[in-house]
């Protein structure tokens, strides 16, 4: 594999917002074998060159870095606080395997955040490693803004286990750890077991480093997890399972604040209307 990094940016779009730029971009990734795009919203205190925190979030399952930045109105409030807010796509795209646009939660929009082992899904499905390094080279080396130090993670569903999971297996790299109605237990549910089995293969040892639930027995975090869960997800009970993740909190002192909100759904409503919490909790603990 060439290592040399490759961290040139495309610009596809800009728009001012809240005195702040969004933009969207595309680069080259090595990991996922192709170009991928996210989406970076720059506050004002960013663009007159301080240095400000990041905080990157995790979409869910169909989504692209399009769905939050157009529904969650994230920006007025990092505006407003001065935090980077970064948004990727969900999987690698393109890359003519078998299979891969056939279904809405395997292959194309479900990369699931893992390093998938299996081929054919092994040479580009590698959001686990996209997200913890090859973006993170190409964030540090495009905005110099963007204080790296202070970085924290957040995500919605599929994308809310991805924040749980890295944030447990990188601790010191993304400090502070949010999610929004989060697949708690992956191994333990119709998305996961599909998800997993295609990805990892069929021995489930190798699942459990993809899994909240068991990353907190074996290495708790010392921050706290914050989880909002609507209690009208239609996938609440047999996907999303966050009474397993607060048993095991429980059992190991890990630190949960889960909030369970009267008759909030699953959709980007459900975002818009805690985000603000969510963002604040990030630059507090940051
Ligand atoms: N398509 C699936 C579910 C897809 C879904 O709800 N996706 C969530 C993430 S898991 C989402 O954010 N969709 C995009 C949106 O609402 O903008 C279904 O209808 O059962």
């Amino acid at each position: 594999m060439n290592n040399t990094k490759n961290t040139d940016l495309e610009l596809i779009s800009e728009n001012k917002m809240f005195g702040g730029l969004q933009r969207v971009y595309s680069h080259v990734s090595t990991v996922c074998n192709g170009s991928m795009r996210f989406a970076i919203y720059l506050p004002p205190a960013a663009l007159e060159g301080k240095k400000v925190p990041v905080l990157t979030y995790l979409s869910g399952l169909t989504c692209t870095e399009d769905n939050v930045t157009v529904k969650a109105g994230a920006q007025r409030i990092s505006s407003e606080l001065g935090m980077i807010f970064v948004a990727p796509d969900t999987s690698p795209r393109g890359q003519d395997i078998d299979g891969e646009d056939d279904s809405y939660d395997f292959g194309s929009a479900a990369g699931f955040y893992l390093d998938a082992t299996q081929e054919p899904w092994g040479k580009s499905y590698n959001m686990y490693s996209y997200i913890t390094q090859e973006l993170q080279d190409v964030i540090t080396s495009n905005f110099d803004s963007a204080d790296m130090k202070r970085q924290g993670i957040t995500g919605h569903s599929m994308g809310g286990h991805g924040a749980l999971t890295i944030h447990l297996k990188n601790p010191t790299l993304f400090k502070s750890c949010s999610a929004f109605a989060p697949i708690c237990a992956p191994m333990n549910c119709p998305w996961g077991e599909k998800a997993f089995t295609g990805y990892l293969g069929s021995n489930k040892d190798s699942w459990k480093e993809y899994d909240a639930t068991e990353l907190i027995k074996t290495s708790p975090s010392k921050a706290t997890l914050f989880i909002d869960q609507g209690l009208s997800d239609n996938f609440l009970k047999e996907q999303l399972k966050p009474e397993l993740l607060e048993i095991v909190c429980e059992q190991v002192g890990q630190a949960l604040k889960l909030r369970f909100q009267e008759g909030y759904d699953h959709s980007y409503f459900f975002m818009a209307s805690f985000i603000e919490d969510h963002i604040r909790h990030h630059f507090d603990a940051l």
